[in-house]
């Protein structure tokens, strides 16, 4: 089953009025299928951040059509966006965007409190949550007292919660040294093979991508290559270097 369908997306910035514009997407067309974990990779200035905030439906596209579940969200007004949004969508950030006023508890629950969800049923998706992401010890602290990987694998919970369609993550281990990227990591992998999470996640970094089962590449604005996991993680993680180093741009840094 298609979860998310976007078609055709150009994203063109600027004047109107016959100032300088920037094409930013070109005809790009994205599908992914309910349980998929897909990252998305390019190098700087492709496109990424632009696709993304077209398929979190922060900015709109200047053409093209984008579905998710059946609802042609280029026709939704703004207050139904924003309702969509909060049902339907799950977000993960690079720098975490967790409440410092709450605890990583109150932070994970907040919108199903919002949504008056019964208490019984919050403490239990808490608790399963809380196995899968092993973060039992630190549901009491605030998140200025826990580590970046413990607060990311907060906000992974916080991101799947209230059972959104997709979640979309950007970067979420921009900020995080190796050995919190990997417990990140494993994390959303586990939400994806122990919840079924569907998760898009763009980044930077060919050793978060590995944990994907898809990369889809973007250059300048357009659909670039895709690669398909086929063996084990080291296996697919070589691919993936290879592929960037093809891609160019800032990838030719790599070692
Ligand atoms: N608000 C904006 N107004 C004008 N041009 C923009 C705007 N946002 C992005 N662009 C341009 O659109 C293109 C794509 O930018 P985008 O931020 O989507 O790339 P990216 O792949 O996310 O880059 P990075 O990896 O550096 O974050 C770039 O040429 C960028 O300069």
């Amino acid at each position: 089953m298609i979860v998310l369908k976007a078609e055709n997306i150009t994203k063109i910035y600027g004047d109107k009025r016959g100032g300088t514009s920037v094409k930013a997407l070109e005809k790009f067309d994205i599908s992914i299928a309910k349980g998929e974990f897909v990252g998305v990779m390019g190098p700087s200035g492709s496109g990424k951040t632009t696709l993304l905030n077209i398929l979190a439906t922060i900015d709109t596209p200047s053409s093209g059509e984008l579905m998710i579940n059946d609802t042609n969200l280029t026709r939704l007004s703004e207050k139904q966006m924003a309702m969509f949004r909060r049902k339907e969508l799950g977000f993960i950030f690079q720098d975490f965007n967790l409440l410092d006023s709450l605890s990583i508890k109150e932070n994970i629950i907040l919108p199903l409190v919002l949504d008056k969800v019964k208490h019984e049923e919050i403490e239990q998706k808490m608790t399963a949550m809380s196995e899968i992401l092993n973060i039992g010890e630190i549901l009491d602290k605030r998140p200025y007292q826990v580590s970046g990987g413990q607060q990311q694998r907060a906000a992974c919970a916080r991101a799947l919660i209230h059972n959104p369609s997709i979640i979309l993550a950007d970067e979420p281990t921009g900020n995080l040294d190796s050995k919190a990227s990997q417990d990140v990591m494993e994390a959303l992998r586990a939400l994806n093979e122990q919840k079924s999470a569907t998760i898009m996640m763009v980044t930077h970094d060919p050793f978060a991508a590995s944990f994907c089962q898809r990369i889809v590449m973007i250059r300048d604005g357009r659909y670039f290559q895709e690669l398909v996991r086929g063996g084990n993680r080291h296996v697919f993680l070589k691919e993936i270097l290879d592929s960037l180093s093809m891609l160019g741009g800032n990838y030719n840094d790599l070692p």
